[in-house]
């Protein structure tokens, strides 16, 4: 997170509002900005002199070292004599190990671990019996405090080098300000996404295994790489307990002939059940969890899912369970329709005193805990003075749940958000919560006009919390600029667009494009630009 105040835009505080997951960075004072916010880490400038004449051939067997964390996880490798880069998926800083060439891009190529040699520093067992297969949690074998430093780095060369920020300024430690861990490391996830799958994933020793069809079907996690294969997984330690027990009961009877269930096939789009969705909220008079399961299907055939409902709904920590009928050949979670099948069509949840109510699709901060953590920094940052003076602009509002939690203090709130069921769950969360200063617009800030602002005061604070992952639209960055607002709070969960959104909010447009080492027309080339290009 970062606060930027006064015109000048000069203080930042940076935390991670995106703690659990290791996603990007390693050796990046040789890589260009628009390489970090498109994931590649291109090394082809590595200071080693051997590194530009080696170059390996596909399917080559090579001994490595890896050297730091990289995007998504990877392990950034170094040719133990070159010092030529390679990427590994799974490799962790320190460990030596045998890889095979699978891919060259450019320059930099990517590997397969074989064989580990010697493992890495920092080295856990992982609690969870699918770590090494499953793409949701990659580096669980290396301790938490070692991801917070991997973290750590992360943000501060993105700091430094998308957002040319100097790390030899004086000002630097209240810049960049150190990691808030989270107190627990696991059971953390208030919502989590099972996928049915026809193709059950296996590990290599057991794909010559003939299974019937039913034996084939799974329920689970996406195998890295792969949105045909289904990881099927009994138990997942990032969610609750009582989510642990819907799943494993979904999972003893679904699969029995006599439901008649299928799951949906991605290729053939033949098939019913798509998705398993659960979410664990609180149920605000006893303060226990209570529980959402939203079964999205292909078609509203209540009959099929009778039985698997009269089972969940048993289980006293569910107090909702709906279906979600998405007819479409995508995959998405989201439903055209949505049935309630059993108890109530939401569950709640609290955060900063307020109460939350939660429906299947709207956003909710996965990490409760650390949600409490981050908007109370929020409000830190934002700075009201209390006495119901200032007016606070929350973009990317969702649910209005920063906004609301801030309107106590400010005089009124105007939340800006695309999706219409959102703005109207903040209505409905503004309601419950009996605030009456709160004005929730449905609007899309990357095709903001002229009159952008005219509709509401000036505001003192903006809030600009959780951008989607590409982050701020140029309109928005030249609204902001010229807004000259005394405060801007920015949440990212996604610190390559984040740096790059700081440097032209902090050094102006200009002179930030400026100083970007490669043209325009190569990042929209580079085919993982935004959906929008902000350049
Ligand atoms: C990750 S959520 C964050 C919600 C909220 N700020 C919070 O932290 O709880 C991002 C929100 O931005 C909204 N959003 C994404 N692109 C948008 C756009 N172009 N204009 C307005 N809202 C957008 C999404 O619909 C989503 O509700």
């Amino acid at each position: 997170m970062a606060t930027i105040p006064s015109h000048a835009l000069r203080h930042l505080t940076v935390t991670r509002p995106w703690l659990r997951k290791i996603r990007c960075t390693a050796s990046l004072a040789f890589c260009s900005p628009d390489n970090y916010i498109n994931g590649n880490a291109d090394t082809k400038t590595t200071n080693n002199s051997n590194s530009q004449a080696f170059f390996p051939k596909k399917n080559q067997v090579l001994e490595l070292e890896c050297e730091s964390l990289a995007f998504k996880g990877k392990g950034v490798c170094k040719v133990a004599d070159s010092g030529f880069v390679l990427l590994c998926d799974r490799a962790l800083p320190g460990e030596r190990f045998i890889g095979r060439v699978t891919r060259k891009k450019g320059s930099y190529a990517e590997v397969t671990k074989l064989k580990t040699i010697s493992p890495h520093w920092d080295l856990v067992d992982a609690p969870c019996e699918y770590a090494s297969y499953c793409g949701g949690c990659k580096t669980q074998n290396l301790s938490y405090e070692a991801q917070v430093r991997a973290k750590e780095q992360q943000v501060r060369e993105l700091l430094i080098n998308v957002g040319k920020f100097s790390d030899k300024s004086p000002d630097f430690s209240s810049i960049m300000k150190p990691i808030v861990p989270c107190d627990i490391q696991f059971h953390y996830r208030n919502k989590m996404e099972f996928s049915f799958g026809s193709q059950k994933w296996l590990p290599k020793e057991l794909l010559d295994q003939k299974l019937d069809d039913n034996e084939n079907y799974a329920l689970g996690l996406h195998a890295p790489g792969f949105f045909d294969k289904i990881l099927n997984v009994d138990k997942c330690l990032l969610q609750s307990e009582p989510a642990n027990k819907i799943l494993a009961t979904v999972q003893d009877h679904w699969k029995d002939p006599e439901l008649g269930l299928s799951p949906y096939n991605v290729h053939t789009h033949a098939g019913f059940l798509k998705h398993l969705v659960l979410r664990t909220g609180r149920d605000m008079k006893t303060g226990l969890p209570e529980l959402m399961v939203n079964f999205v299907t292909s078609s509203y055939k209540p009959g099929l899912l009778k039985l698997l409902v009269e089972k969940i709904s048993a289980i006293p920590e569910v107090a909702s369970i709906v279906n979600n009928v998405n007819t479409s050949v995508g995959n998405t979670s989201v439903g055209e329709e949505e049935y309630t099948l059993y108890g109530k069509s939401t569950i709640t949840e609290s955060l900063r005193g307020l109460t939350f109510q939660i429906s299947a699709n709207s956003f909710f901060q996965t990490n409760t805990r650390q949600a409490e953590v981050l908007y109370k920094l929020i409000e830190d940052c934002a700075g009201l003075r209390g006495d119901g003076s200032e007016v606070v602009l929350d973009l990317f509002c969702g649910t209005g749940t920063i906004g609301l939690t801030l309107a106590k203090t400010a005089r009124h709130v105007y939340g800006y958000e695309v999706v219409a069921q959102a703005v109207a769950d903040a209505h409905r969360n503004a309601l419950l919560n009996g605030i009456s200063n709160a004005t929730f617009v449905q609007g899309d800030l990357n095709k903001i006009g002229e009159n952008f602002g005219k509709d509401f005061p000036k505001p003192d604070i903006v809030i600009s919390a959780d951008p989607n992952r590409p982050g701020m639209h140029m309109k928005l960055i030249k609204f902001l600029l010229k807004l000259k607002a005394p405060r801007i709070v920015y949440v990212s969960c996604n610190p390559a667009t984040c740096a790059r959104d700081l440097d032209y909010l902090c050094h102006g447009v200009e002179r930030a494009k400026h100083q970007r080492m490669l043209p325009v027309k190569k990042h929209r080339a580079s085919g993982h630009v935004p959906s929008y290009s902000p350049y």
